[in-house]
């Protein structure tokens, strides 16, 4: 048998569809462009891609993109001067520093200095907090964008073993909340797991977010199970000299035969990353005006 391949890039276009449809409604019915601000530090070229690939889809959906770039040796007192300027900006809705950044700052640091209102990223105290009460903030991309798609993937998630490989404050814990939130049963397995196998097969939902290429194999998997890959490695193309390919947590190849569904990398959940960012950014604005803000866009 051979698991259904969920097409993240297909569905983050339609929810960037749903999020085109209500920015051109606020725009009509209240004369407000949603606006996105990203602060890139320093010069790193996989973030440069990224802030460049942010920036084109969120012109596309007709919101104000605001890039702000500042030298990899800015001081902190600067990069702070900046966010309290965008805090107060009514233009802005969403803010984004794109991690990593360089080592004399702490990122910690600066989430705390962006307005809770505005952490589309959510990954400030307060937004954790507050997903973790199960009241509503903004919800960090990555997991949000995971929801959506186990959402449309399973019609019941109540009850099912849910396993998170990764406990990190961006993806693992959020990842975790939300599942909990679905009345799933979760766990979260990290590199201190004891027979970490054994707990993914367990798992009828595992989501696999540890940072290290094709490490998920089909043995660590109940047959039928729903598989999300959130990992990204690159690595040298083997085929084409100069090129490099995308790696995934999960051994695709093999995985793919005894799952039921599962996330492709690249083209499943990166793509819904950049979609729930701009669907925060509107979410934020929405509350910002205060009026009704779109369903099926937040947790
Ligand atoms: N403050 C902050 N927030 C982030 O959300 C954040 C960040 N910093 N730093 C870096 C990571 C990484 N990230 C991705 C976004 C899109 C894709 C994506 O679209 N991937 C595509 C294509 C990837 C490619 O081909 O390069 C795919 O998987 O199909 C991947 C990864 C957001 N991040």
């Amino acid at each position: 048998m051979s698991a259904r391949i969920i097409d993240g890039k297909a569905f983050a276009a339609t929810v960037r569809g749903k999020v085109a449809d209500h920015v051109a409604r606020l725009k009509s019915d209240h004369g407000i462009t949603p606006g996105l601000a990203v602060v890139l530090v320093g010069e790193d070229p996989a973030s440069e891609v990224y802030v460049a690939a942010k920036h084109k889809q969120t012109v596309e959906v007709g919101m104000a993109s605001f890039e702000h770039k500042l030298p990899a040796d800015v001081s902190e007192a600067d990069l702070f001067a900046l966010i309290d300027q965008l805090n107060a900006d009514p233009n802005v809705h969403g803010i984004l520093c794109q991690f990593p950044v360089p080592d004399h700052l702490d990122e910690r640091a600066v989430v705390a200095r962006i307005d809770p209102a505005k952490d589309v990223d959510g990954l400030s105290v307060v937004n954790a907090g507050l997903l973790a009460s199960g009241e509503k903030g903004l919800v960090s991309c990555t997991p949000l964008g995971c929801l959506m798609l186990l959402r449309d993937q399973i019609d019941a998630m109540s009850g099912l073993d849910a396993v998170v490989i990764g406990r990190s404050n961006l993806f693992g814990k959020p990842m975790a909340q939300l599942l909990l939130q679905e009345n799933c049963t979760v766990t979260i397995a990290h590199s201190r797991t004891k027979d970490l196998a054994a707990v993914c097969r367990r798992a009828d939902i595992l989501v696999a977010a540890v940072g290290r290429a094709e490490m998920v194999k089909a043995d660590w998997v109940k047959p039928g199970a729903t598989v999300i890959d959130v990992g990204i490695t690159r690595i040298p193309h083997p085929d084409r000299p100069g090129a490099t390919k995308l790696l995934g947590d999960v051994d695709f190849a093999q995985v793919s035969k005894v799952a039921g569904a599962i996330t492709p990398v690249p083209g499943g959940v990166g793509p819904m990353t950049i979609a729930c960012l701009l669907a925060n950014t509107l979410t934020a604005c929405c509350r910002a005006l205060g009026v009704t803000e779109p369903e099926g866009l937040t947790a």
